[in-house]
């Protein structure tokens, strides 16, 4: 088996502790916004699936990305990059087996491998973190396995495990229930048209989380010239051609919400330069609830602008469809002038680490009045003190210990190198964003 070099950099648990920067003056900032993971994931796996070679510009280059590209590389895709690193050139070819992946922490990479890695010419091993080893993975495994796919684990649904590849899946019908993750979904459809039969997925269990991050899945498949067909909780992809197209990512609009988040907590303005004017991305979502929360937001010439006084407001909020923005929005919340309410979040359990747990504990351990509920989050205003926030391997952890840490004095960040997972700049752009006045 050819293994792929084990990264452990992300590891660092013992490096310093980061001193979240703390400031009185209000913000004025334009802060660009790397390219968007999902959509950064989602398209380097259709063009590894295409009819010839493509190209992704504005490409995210972080760790979850990187451990996508490497994912794809060792199943035989040549992934090259051009004139900056963002700029990556893919040319399919023949999916081979026989080879191991690291899928790091990466729900993308976890979830949307596994059926490309059943159209491969032989064994594919998966494996991942520590942390990704609890990530649940069942739904995945049990629809590869209705679809005849042969997979080797240990019964309990999770990493690690092997796809037995044979170089091609007849696909059908399959029942899944997605209620602990939109990902089981987006991964199978995104390979169901290189099935024999196409692929017909209905979701059986009671909810449905990060619908936008589905309708996402659609949206590209479409792009790429493949026939979708979408009614309530059942998808049809037609088998057929994937288009192989030259793309530019949208900036990842979930990762602004810290920088945005700023100009509520302080006060001031920060514009996010190429805000797209609809997006599947829940990052879309961002004007809506921060304006709910106390800013002013305007979209001109593409450029996002979001204005705040240094008053947060309390937010009563479903978050279901829009989970990966709740950790950054409980931050917030610590730092309001009224109760906060988040609700749809219990799938949240299951992400980078138990965010809900983990709001909790660190909130809480700063002075913050932070209670989980069976599928969310209260908080309510309380004065918070300096202290270590632990960020649990969590890149949006980390992020939401930066907002909580402007209003704050004495915060200190354990890992903040963990945001490397999709931003990898980020203690500088904040730096930047701060100074920039
Ligand atoms: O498909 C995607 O790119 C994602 C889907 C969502 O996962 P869940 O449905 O597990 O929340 C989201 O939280 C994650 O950050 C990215
Ligand atoms: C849940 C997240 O990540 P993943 O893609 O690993 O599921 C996230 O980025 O908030």
């Amino acid at each position: 088996m050819t293994s792929q070099p084990v990264q452990t950099d992300h590891l660092a648990a013992d490096t310093p502790l980061w001193a979240a920067p703390s400031t009185a003056r209000a913000v004025d900032a334009t802060v660009e916004v790397p390219g968007s993971k999902s959509l950064t994931n989602r398209l380097l796996v259709l063009a590894a699936l295409a009819d010839g070679p493509g190209v992704l510009r504005g490409a995210l280059r972080s760790r979850d990305a990187d451990l996508m590209i490497a994912a794809l590389r060792a199943l035989g895709i040549e992934i090259t990059e051009g004139d900056e690193p963002s700029t990556l050139h893919v040319r399919p070819g023949r999916l081979h087996g026989d080879v191991s992946i690291d899928c790091g922490l990466a729900g993308t990479v976890m979830r949307f491998v596994p059926p490309i890695a059943a159209l491969a010419d032989g064994a594919v091993h998966l494996d991942g973190d520590e942390g990704a080893r609890v990530r649940p993975m069942g739904p995945v495994l049990d629809a590869l396995r209705g679809l005849e796919v042969g997979i080797d684990d240990d019964g309990r649904g999770l990493l690690p495990f092997t796809v037995a590849g044979t170089g091609h899946v007849t696909g059908g019908s399959v029942d899944v229930d997605a209620s602990g993750s939109s990902q089981f979904v987006s991964g199978l459809l995104l390979a169901g048209a290189r099935f024999d039969d196409g692929l017909t997925l209905r979701h059986v269990g009671d909810t449905l989380p990060s619908r936008p991050h589905i309708d996402m899945t659609v949206e590209t498949l479409r792009a790429a010239g493949v026939a979708v067909t979408v009614s309530d909780d059942e998808w049809r992809v037609e088998p057929g051609p994937i288009t192989a197209r030259d793309v530019r990512v949208e900036p990842d609009l979930s990762n602004a919400a810290p920088f945005l988040a700023a100009a509520l907590v302080v006060g001031g303005t920060v514009r996010i330069p190429g805000w797209p004017t609809s997006s599947t991305q829940p990052g879309a979502q961002l004007p809506e609830i921060l304006t709910r929360m106390g800013a002013t937001a305007s979209l001109e010439g593409g450029v996002l602008t979001v204005t705040g006084t240094g008053t947060v407001h309390g937010i009563d909020a479903d978050l279901h469809a829009v989970g990966e923005l709740a950790p950054n929005i409980a931050a917030l919340a610590a730092l309001a002038d009224s109760p906060s309410h988040l609700r749809g979040i219990s799938h949240l359990r299951g992400h980078e680490t138990d965010r809900l747990a983990a709001l909790e504990n660190e909130i809480n351990g700063l002075g913050g009045r932070c209670t989980q509920t069976e599928d969310g989050l209260v908080v309510e205003p309380a004065a918070l003190h300096g202290g270590t926030f632990r960020t649990y391997h969590d890149h949006r952890m980390a992020t939401s210990a930066a907002i909580l840490g402007l209003r704050v004095p004495g915060v200190e960040v354990e890992n903040v190198a963990t945001t490397a997972k999709t931003l990898p700049d980020f203690p500088q752009m904040w730096v930047d964003m701060l100074g920039s006045r």
